[in-house]
């Protein structure tokens, strides 16, 4: 299976915080890969790197064989990108934004249907500045997923979501991998990655501590035990 996404020996530090410390891994195509890690432990600023916001001081990211940071819009039109913050408009209506944003792909996904599948079309009338946190969320998704990417990022994609609608976008995520795009999702919840996750990631400090399949990271233990063996020391 190819690898899309690179990470190779990533090192970056804010001031005196080394947020990066060496960091490796890779992601393939057709699977979903989980991040596992502790508040600061380097997700984020992993990520932002891969969707090109951010420049690395060493090592190197590629994403579909080209430097994320470098990349011609062509490639970016490729990759999908679901920020925790959304930094969607506030002044439009979801539909009206997701056809707006349809418009800049050549194929786009149908929007009527990512309404529909993400339950958007309860609260299509309400302008984004007035939506609840986690409606928003569906959105920023959404939007996403509107370019049909290759690669995708979500960022914590169900945090503060309802018990449906964290099912219902577990179900666009596993449905997202069957057509072959890499999903990248950074998480908090053990339950999220052992749904979703072909492999799964666990970083701490900067660093990879642990990297495989669901069953490899788990260990015969469960993976939420495994997790806080290796994290122990973090906190
Ligand atoms: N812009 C910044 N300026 C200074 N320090 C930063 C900046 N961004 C992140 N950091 C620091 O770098 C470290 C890694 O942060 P990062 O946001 O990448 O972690 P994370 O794993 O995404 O955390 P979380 O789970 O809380 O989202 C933390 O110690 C954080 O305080």
């Amino acid at each position: 299976m190819t690898e899309t996404v690179v990470v190779r020996d990533l090192r970056h530090r804010y001031g005196s915080t080394q947020a990066l410390a060496g960091m490796t891994w890779s992601a393939r195509a057709g699977e979903v890969t989980a991040i596992l890690g502790p508040n600061g432990a380097g997700k984020t600023t992993m990520v932002e790197m891969a969707e090109g916001l951010r420049r690395p001081a060493e090592g190197t990211v590629r994403v579909l064989g080209e430097d994320p940071w470098h990349a011609c819009a062509e490639h970016r039109a490729r990759v999908g990108v679901m920020l925790q913050d959304g930094g969607l408009p506030g002044g439009t209506r979801p539909s009206r934004l997701l056809t707006h944003l349809s418009r800049m792909y050549a194929h786009p996904a149908d929007v009527p249907t990512l309404v529909q599948r993400l339950g958007i079309g309860d609260f299509d009338r309400t302008t984004m500045r007035r939506l609840s946190g986690g409606q928003r969320q569906r959105v920023a998704l959404a939007a996403a997923l509107v370019g049909r990417p290759q690669v995708l990022f979500l960022d914590e994609p169900t945090a503060g979501l309802d018990p449906h609608a964290r099912r219902d976008v577990w179900s666009l995520i596993r449905e997202t991998r069957e057509t072959g795009t890499t999903v990248v999702v950074t998480t908090h919840s053990f339950e999220e990655a052992e749904r979703v996750a072909d492999r799964v990631v666990v970083v701490a400090r900067g660093r990879v501590v642990a990297d495989g399949t669901v069953d490899d990271v788990a260990g015969g233990r469960g993976l939420e035990e495994s997790y806080f063996s290796l994290t122990e020391d973090v906190r």
